[in-house]
């Protein structure tokens, strides 16, 4: 048997628990990493997986640090929750629902945006501008590794200033407000909300350990049902097959992974 067969067989058994629910990232998980950011696609055979497994589980849910809106259109499979800026906004039938916490920090993050955008010159940088949260990437820069400590260097003292968090991603920078709200928090949230008795959950980036040691820690402390699945590429953390339940190998793995689980479902 596969790998992604065996994810498969362990999610099915998890998933027997009704109400139940899959919830996944986007970037490195259903869409291989481009440059730029802008140019990330959502692989068709996992677009047509999760449709299909949204019609026979009760929640299907993209959690991911790109904001609601654009999850939406990058995934765009009807019927799915689309949670965006890392846990801190919802789309919902076109309308976009922020958290009210993470909406005072809106000017301030404001402010960073636009002196990032004047300050940091170096070809290749990218302030990509979510409204509730900022990511500046350096991936098409000729020299990453360089280009991550001139942005670290910029970006740290003027978002300390405004009182907002940096947290390092995939040759990204995520300026974030500070508030305990993240894909653990947003992930505890719909599982509340929807009564659900076990969750799949799958990632491939450190955002998502938020979600997995949350989900984890619902499974032991309140017997939640749960499978977390970490995706392994060549940028994944090494926390993330530390802490997953299980792995697949990419985005290959986990269109696998996806279609196997909806044949076992449907
Ligand atoms: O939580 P996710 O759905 O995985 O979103 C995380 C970030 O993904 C995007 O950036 C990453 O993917 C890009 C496309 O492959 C890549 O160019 C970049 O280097 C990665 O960091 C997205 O642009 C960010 O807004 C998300 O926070």
């Amino acid at each position: 048997m596969t790998q992604a067969m065996e994810v498969a067989e362990r999610a099915a058994a998890v998933l027997a628990h009704r109400p139940a629910g899959l919830l996944t990232d986007i970037d490195g998980t259903i869409s291989r990493v481009t440059a730029p950011a802008e140019a990330a696609t959502v692989e068709p055979a996992a677009r047509a997986a999760l449709a299909r497994l949204a019609t026979v589980l009760d929640v299907v849910a993209v959690v991911s640090g790109r904001s609601a809106a654009d999850a939406r259109r990058l995934v765009d499979v009807p019927r799915l929750v689309y949670i965006g800026n890392h846990g801190l906004e919802r789309w919902h039938d076109g309308q976009v629902t922020a958290s009210p916490e993470a909406t005072r920090f809106r000017d301030r993050m404001a402010r960073v945006a636009a002196q990032m955008q004047a300050t940091l010159t170096l070809p290749g940088v990218r302030v990509e501008d979510k409204d509730l949260t900022l990511s500046i990437h350096y991936r098409e820069t000729a020299d990453p590794a360089s280009a991550e400590e001139a942005v670290r260097a910029a970006l740290l003292p003027v978002s300390e200033a405004e009182g907002l968090v940096v947290r390092p991603g995939r040759m990204v920078f995520e300026v974030r407000p500070p508030i305990t709200m993240n894909k653990g928090t947003a992930a505890r949230d719909l599982i509340r909300e929807r009564g659900l008795r076990s969750v799949v959950f799958v990632g491939d980036d450190v955002t998502d350990l938020d979600a997995m040691t949350e989900i984890q820690r619902l499974s032991a402390e309140q017997g939640l049902r749960a499978l977390t699945v970490g995706v392994v590429g060549p940028e994944t953390p090494p926390a993330i097959a530390e802490q997953a339940d299980m792995t697949v190998d990419g985005v290959d793995g986990v269109i696998a992974f996806l279609t196997a689980l909806a044949d076992r479902l449907g």
